[in-house]
C-alpha cells in the first residue's frame, strides 16, 4: 500500500476565519477515501486546494512523494487531480465532444479541428464509464446524472489519477446514484484513486476504503471503514457522543393549532401546492433541484 497524497500542516485562512489549521494526513493509492465532518468543517477548502482552486496560508502537499503546489487548477489536471464539483462547469449549448476538448481541441495537421478524432474519443471514454449519453445534443438537454457523466468523462480523458467528488449524489435520484457508484467502481478497478465528500454516511460506509474526519478546520482522525460506523463517525464529527439524531417530536403540543394552509397554489415555478402548518410543527420540504422547492416562499 503506497501513499498517492499526502497533505503536511496545511493551514487556510480567510479575513477572519481559519478554515484550515495544520492538517495532516495521507490517502492510499487507489482507494476511495470519504472526506466527512459538519458544514463548515473545512472539506471544501482542503479539496479546493488539492485541486488548485485556492492555495493554502501554510503547509505542504505532496503528490507521489513529490511537493505540488497548483496556483490554478489547469496545472492540478496537468498532473492527474480533477474535482467535479456540485455545480458543473459545463457550458450549457456545447455538446459533450465540444464539451470535453474546450480549451484543448485535437488539430489536424493543417490546423483544423479533428473532430471525428475527438468525437471517437468521447464515445470510448463514454463506453468505459458504461454512460450511454446523446453526444451529439447540447448538455442543457441532458439530465444532471448523464451531465455528471461528462464531467467525469472530461475529468478522466485528461489521464486523471485522483478524481474528488464534492457531494455527488445531491441532485441524483435514486437509480442515478446506484449508476454513478457503479462507475466510481470502475474508476476504481481503473486504478484511479477517489476522494469522496459527502453528509450521506450510508454513501461514505458503502463506497468508501478509508475515511478522513475534519472539525472545526482541524484533522480528527483517519481509520478504515471497517473500524468506523456511523455513530463514531458522527461523534467524531461533532466531538460528542450524539444519542438522539432526531429527538422525539414534541407530543406535548396539545393545542394542534393551524398556522398556516396553503392551497392549490401556482405560478410559473410551481403547480397545485398544498399544504399546512401546526403550531410546534416541524416541515420538511423534499425534492430534487429544481423541483421548486424553495418557490413557494419567495410568493
Ligand atoms: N472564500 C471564502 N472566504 C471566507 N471564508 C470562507 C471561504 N470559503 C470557506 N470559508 C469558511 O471556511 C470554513 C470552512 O468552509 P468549507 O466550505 O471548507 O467547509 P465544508 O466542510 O466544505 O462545509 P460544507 O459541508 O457546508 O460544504 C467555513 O467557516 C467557511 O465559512
Amino acid at each position: 500500500m503506497t501513499d498517492i497524497l499526502e497533505f503536511q500542516n496545511v493551514t487556510k485562512e480567510f479575513p477572519g476565519v481559519k478554515a484550515l489549521q495544520n492538517v495532516n494526513f495521507q490517502i492510499t493509492k487507489g482507494e476511495v477515501h470519504g472526506l466527512v465532518g459538519e458544514n463548515g468543517a473545512g472539506k471544501s477548502t482542503l479539496m479546493k486546494i488539492l485541486s488548485g482552486v485556492y492555495q493554502p496560508t501554510t503547509g505542504d502537499i505532496y503528490l507521489e512523494g513529490d511537493k505540488v503546489n497548483f496556483t490554478n487548477p489547469k496545472q492540478a489536471q496537468n498532473l492527474g487531480v480533477s474535482i467535479i464539483h456540485q455545480e458543473f462547469s459545463l457550458i450549457p449549448y456545447l455538446n459533450a465532444v465540444d464539451n470535453i476538448y474546450l480549451g484543448r481541441e485535437i488539430r489536424k495537421g493543417n490546423g483544423l479541428l479533428n473532430k471525428a478524432l475527438m468525437k471517437e474519443r468521447t464515445k470510448e471514454t463514454l463506453h468505459k464509464l458504461n454512460a450511454h449519453i446523446n453526444i451529439d445534443t447540447p448538455v442543457a438537454n441532458l439530465s444532471i446524472a448523464e451531465q455528471q457523466f461528462i464531467e467525469i468523462a472530461k475529468a478522466i480523458s485528461i489521464d486523471c489519477k485522483i478524481l474528488i467528488f464534492d457531494e455527488p449524489t445531491a441532485s441524483l435520484t435514486g437509480k442515478e446514484v446506484e449508476d454513478l457508484f457503479r462507475l466510481i467502481d470502475t474508476l476504481k478497478a481503473e486504478g484511479v484513486t477517489i476522494i469522496y465528500i459527502s453528509h450521506h454516511l450510508e454513501e461514505i460506509l458503502r463506497m468508501c476504503d478509508r475515511i478522513t474526519c475534519l472539525r472545526d478546520g482541524e484533522w480528527v482522525n483517519s481509520k478504515s471503514i471497517s473500524e468506523t460506523n456511523k455513530d463514531d463517525m458522527v461523534k467524531m464529527m461533532v466531538g460528542r457522543d450524539v444519542n438522539n439524531n432526531f429527538p422525539a417530536s414534541n407530543t406535548s403540543i396539545e393545542n394542534n393549532e393551524q398556522l398556516l394552509a396553503v392551497k392549490r397554489l401556482s405560478n410559473d415555478y410551481v403547480n397545485n401546492v398544498q399544504f399546512t402548518i401546526k403550531k410546534g410543527e416541524i416541515l420538511g420540504i423534499a425534492g430534487l433541484v429544481g423541483s421548486g422547492e424553495l418557490k413557494p416562499f419567495e410568493l
